[in-house]
């Protein structure tokens, strides 16, 4: 589903360092109502609207503020008539506001449960809704234990019974940080439908492993003003942040929207070159050359494009989106440096970015390259441009995609659920908002890689063309599911005309 329109406020992706910040200028501030009352205040407001009715509610109170804040909920739901359990895993000292949270729960009629009761529970879960309030910001490593029980328990009964969870803060078990489960496959955390985060939104929220952990993110900002040196460290790449698209003059020909050289297809890779070719076409680029090393092929389906052998197309000034189905020969890293050392605006993907992650003398010259350039590399890609593992890569995308902008001073799109989008010299990433598994497939990248190609040759930037480019891939295939081509079954073929579409609308949006 596209992401709805939210304010702009809601788009502020804030590290823990800068909630903590917040927290800290608030009880600075001495408001007579603290943090943790509005905290359970908001929750009591969100479990009011999903389930009016009381019913029996189970609420997990952790250690921390997190179980402050869930402990006062319980309080507050018991006090409002509904049939409240509270499982407490607590381990040494509560803050004063923890402290006054336990003290209400423990005058209110919410019952005390042992975790122990409930992982031994292998039936049935007498609860109408879940409350996860055991670990929030202030994990430090991986759920291990019984906490880890309890959480397996949970995730299992809400998934047998569709129970309805909702996380406070943060989900537990995942990083706000990074999104990532802490302790990668080692690790647990909580599957929420909902999650009510405070004070701001966290990049946690949106990628790696949030997508599959978060369920419906609410931000409630606690009614707490963010003083100005409290800085967002990104955004979300969304409907209501994406840059527009360059009027199109009425006396204009197709030399108004630029070329794209697609270069790639090795032996049996013509596809590749083929999707990025045809969606460059279908996504507005004036004349679209599909450069083949070895595949030569020609699209009856779409005679626009100019197929051609790679070594003997000329460069001129064309966008050159260099990849696709590429090969690593030898023969494919001279076409590679030919390409690179014309110093054209490039969009390096698939296996143009393997060359680049073994060979050192592309590496250099792409350090001479001055033009713009963007990089779209898979997780797997990252790893090897990097020369750390997967699991380092996808445990910090932010931090991976940020280091691979530094290290190769190009825009990154580091795809994956929830795809990070950096640019150097700029410390504001973007976290991409559309898209779904239906994208699982191949050919997929071939096409993201077309749709940059042609957004550039239009005059966008390589930062608007990336963060651009990335929702309209990941809209068209939400768009797609919506009416049945997908989750399954869905082909990179038929992304092509509902990027077209999705392009269309975005620039009709613009001009009402
Ligand atoms: N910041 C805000 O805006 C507000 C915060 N509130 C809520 O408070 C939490 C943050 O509270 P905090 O107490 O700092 O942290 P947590 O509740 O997340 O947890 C810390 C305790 O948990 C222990 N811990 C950490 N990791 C583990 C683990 N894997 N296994 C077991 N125990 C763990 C930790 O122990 P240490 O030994 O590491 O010290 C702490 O005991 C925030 O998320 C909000 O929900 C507010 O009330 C609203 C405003
Ligand atoms: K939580």
């Amino acid at each position: 589903m596209p992401y709805p329109l939210i304010p702009a406020a809601h788009l502020r992706l804030y590290p823990v360092s800068a909630i903590r910040a917040m927290e800290q200028a608030s009880d600075n501030q001495q408001a007579p109502v603290s943090l943790m009352e509005r905290a359970a205040a908001a929750a009591m407001r969100l479990v009011t609207t999903l389930m009016p009715e009381p019913g029996a509610v189970l609420i997990l109170a952790g250690p921390g503020d997190n179980g402050g804040d869930a402990a006062l909920l319980a309080a507050m739901l018991a006090s409002a008539g509904y049939s409240v359990d509270i499982c407490a895993l607590l381990s040494g000292a509560l803050s004063a506001d923890s402290q006054a949270s336990w003290q209400r729960c423990s005058h209110s009629s919410a019952r005390r449960i042992q975790a122990e009761q409930l992982t031994a529970v292998h039936g049935y879960f007498p609860y109408q809704l879940i409350i996860d309030g055991l670990f929030g910001i202030g994990l430090s490593r991986p759920v291990s234990g019984l906490a880890a029980d309890l959480i397996r328990a949970v995730n299992r009964a809400s998934e047998l019974q569709r129970i309805p969870v909702i996380a406070l803060d943060i989900p537990s078990g995942l990083s706000a940080d990074t999104g990532a489960v802490v302790g990668g496959t080692q690790g647990i955390a909580i599957r929420a439908s909902h999650t009510l985060s405070f004070l701001g939104n966290k990049p946690g929220l949106h990628t790696a492993d949030a997508k599959d952990y978060a369920g419906h993110v609410i931000i409630d900002f606690l009614e707490a003003s963010v003083s100005a040196d409290v800085r967002e460290t990104g955004v979300l790449n969304c409907a209501n942040t994406l840059p527009a698209m360059p009027k199109r003059a009425g006396n204009s020909h197709k030399g108004s929207f630029g070329d794209v050289l697609i270069a790639g297809g090795a032996a049996g890779m013509s596809g590749a070159v083929l999707l990025a070719a045809r969606t460059a076409l279908f996504s507005g680029a004036g004349r679209v050359y599909a450069g083949m090393l070895e595949a030569i092929a020609t699209d009856y389906l779409h005679p626009e494009l100019m197929c051609r052998p790679l070594q003997q197309h000329v460069l001129q000034k064309e966008i050159i989106v260099a990849g696709p189905g590429l090969g690593q020969s030898d023969s494919a890293a001279t076409e590679l440096a030919r390409l690179i050392a014309a110093n054209h605006t490039m969009v390096l993907d698939a296996d143009a970015l393997n060359l680049l992650a073994q060979q050192t003398p592309l590496q250099s010259a792409l350090q001479q390259h001055t033009a713009e350039k963007i990089l779209t590399p898979h997780p797997l890609e990252a790893a090897r441009l990097l020369n750390w593992t997967v699991a380092e890569v996808q445990a910090d995308r932010i931090a991976a995609a940020s280091e691979l902008a530094h290290r190769y001073q190009s825009v990154i799109i580091l795809k994956g659920a929830g795809s990070v989008l950096c640019q150097p010299g700029n410390a504001q990433y973007r976290i991409n908002t559309s898209g779904n598994p239906a994208l699982a497939t191949g050919g997929t990248g071939d096409v993201l890689a077309g749709l940059c190609g042609a957004l550039l040759a239009q005059g966008l930037t390589a930062w608007d063309a990336a963060c651009l480019a990335c929702w309209l891939h990941g809209t068209a295939a939400d768009d797609l599911c919506l009416n049945g081509t997908g989750p399954v079954g869905l082909t990179a073929s038929e992304l092509i005309p509902a990027i077209r579409r999705a392009l269309n609308q975005h620039i009709a949006l613009g001009q009402l």
